[in-house]
C-alpha cells in the first residue's frame, strides 16, 4: 500500500427499509496517504458520513457493509470490514490508530464526566492502565491544542467550555494516541468564523507534526481550498471526480463539481452557501443504471448519456472523472 494510511476499495452500503432497500453508497474507491488531507465533498445525503463512519465500523448495524477498507497498522494491511461488528479488535483500532471528530462536539462529550476524565479514558484504553501517566499524557494533549490552563481545565465539565475550545478538546481526545487518520466530518461548521479558522489551522498544524492523513468531509468548499491535498467529489452514493485541489477549482470536468462550484469565485477566495444546482439530492433506492445526476444535469446529452452509469477514468494524471461527456469540450472552466 506504499504510503496509504487507507485504501477504500468498492465500497457499497446498503439498508433495508420497509418501502426497499436503500443503497446510498455504491462503489466508493479512494485512498488517502500518511500526511495528505483528502477532501471528501457533495451535498447532503450523498453518502459522505456513511462513508467515513465505515471506516470507524461505528454504522449502525443495519447497514450492509460490502468492499475492502485496507487500513495499513504498522506496515501490515488489515481489512477492517473483515473484523467483527463492535469486537476487540476494531476497538482496538478505534480511537488509536484512527480517530474521528465531529461536528458537534458536544454530543460527543458526555455531560456528566469532566473533558479530562473522558480523554484520559481514551489514553488508559489504548496507552497505559496507570491513572496518574494518563493525567499527564492528557494534559499535554490539552496544551497541544492551546487549552490554557489544562490542569484546571482537565476537572472541568462540557458545558464549562465554549464551542471553540470544546472543538480543541475534542481534537485532544481524538489525537492524544497519536492516530495514523483523523476523520474530520464537518468539523468547524458550528463554529463562528475566526474559531473556524483557528481550528483549521490547528489541524494542519498537528498535520505537519504527526504526518497523519485525514479525511475532511465537508459541503464547504471554501475551507476545502485551505485544507485538502486532493479532493473526492461525492453524488448519490458515488464518487464522480477525484483531482489534487487545485485542479478541481481550475479545471472543474464534472457537471456537478461545476455546480457545486458556482459561486466561489478563486482558489483562497471567499466562500459562501454554495448549492446552485436546482432540485436535490434523489433517495438511493430504485436507482435506474444510467447516470445518477442525468436529471439534474444541464449538460445531459441525451444520446451520450443514455448508457449505464459512468464510471471513474483518468483524464490527466490524478485527475478521475466519471462523466461521458468530452471533458475537452467541458463549457465553464473556471477562470
Ligand atoms: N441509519 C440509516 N437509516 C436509513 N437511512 C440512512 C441511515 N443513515 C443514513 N441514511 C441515508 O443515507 C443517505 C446518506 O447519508 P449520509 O449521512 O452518509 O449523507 P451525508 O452526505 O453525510 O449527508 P450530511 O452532510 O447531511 O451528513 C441519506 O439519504 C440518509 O438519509
Amino acid at each position: 500500500m506504499e504510503n496509504n494510511v487507507v485504501l477504500v476499495e468498492d465500497l457499497n452500503i446498503k439498508i433495508k427499509m420497509d418501502e426497499g432497500t436503500l443503497t446510498p453508497v455504491r462503489g466508493v474507491s479512494f485512498e488517502v496517504h500518511e500526511n495528505e488531507t483528502l477532501g471528501l465533498v457533495g451535498e447532503s445525503g450523498c453518502g459522505k458520513s456513511l462513508t467515513s463512519k465505515a471506516i470507524m465500523g461505528i454504522n449502525s448495524k443495519k447497514c450492509i457493509t460490502t468492499g475492502k477498507i485496507n487500513f495499513n497498522i504498522n506496515g501490515k494491511t488489515v481489512n477492517l470490514l473483515d473484523l467483527k461488528f463492535g469486537g476487540p479488535e476494531i476497538r482496538s483500532i478505534r480511537g488509536k490508530s484512527v480517530s474521528m471528530i465531529f461536528q458537534e462536539p458536544m454530543s460527543s462529550f458526555s455531560p456528566l464526566f469532566t473533558i479530562g476524565h473522558q480523554i484520559a479514558e481514551n489514553v488508559r484504553l489504548h496507552i497505559t492502565k496507570d491513572k496518574k501517566q494518563a493525567k499527564e499524557i492528557t494534559i499535554e494533549a490539552m496544551k497541544r491544542v492551546g487549552i490554557a490552563n489544562p490542569e484546571k481545565r482537565f476537572n472541568q465539565y462540557p458545558h464549562e467550555f465554549s464551542g471553540g475550545m470544546l472543538q480543541r478538546a475534542l481534537i485532544a481526545m481524538a489525537l492524544v494516541c497519536n492516530p495514523k487518520m483523523l476523520i474530520a466530518d464537518e468539523p468547524t461548521t458550528a463554529l463562528d468564523v475566526t474559531i473556524q479558522a483557528q481550528i483549521l489551522e490547528l489541524m494542519k498544524q498537528l498535520q505537519k507534526e504527526y504526518k497523519m492523513a485525514i479525511l475532511y468531509i465537508t459541503h464547504d468548499l471554501g475551507t476545502v481550498a485551505k485544507m485538502c491535498d486532493r479532493v473526492a467529489v461525492m453524488y448519490l452514493g458515488r464518487i464522480v471526480e477525484v483531482a489534487p485541489v487545485y485542479d478541481i477549482f481550475k479545471n472543474p470536468l464534472h457537471p456537478y463539481t461545476k455546480g457545486l462550484l458556482g459561486s466561489v469565485h478563486k482558489i483562497g477566495g471567499g466562500h459562501e452557501r454554495l448549492f446552485s444546482i436546482e432540485g436535490t439530492v434523489p433517495l438511493a433506492m430504485n436507482l435506474s443504471n444510467r447516470c445518477g445526476f442525468y436529471e439534474r444535469c444541464t449538460y445531459r446529452d441525451e444520446n451520450k448519456c443514455a448508457g449505464v452509469e459512468p464510471c471513474l477514468r483518468e483524464v490527466e494524471k490524478g485527475h478521475f472523472v466519471a462523466c461521458y461527456l468530452d471533458p475537452a469540450a467541458a463549457p465553464d472552466k473556471m477562470e
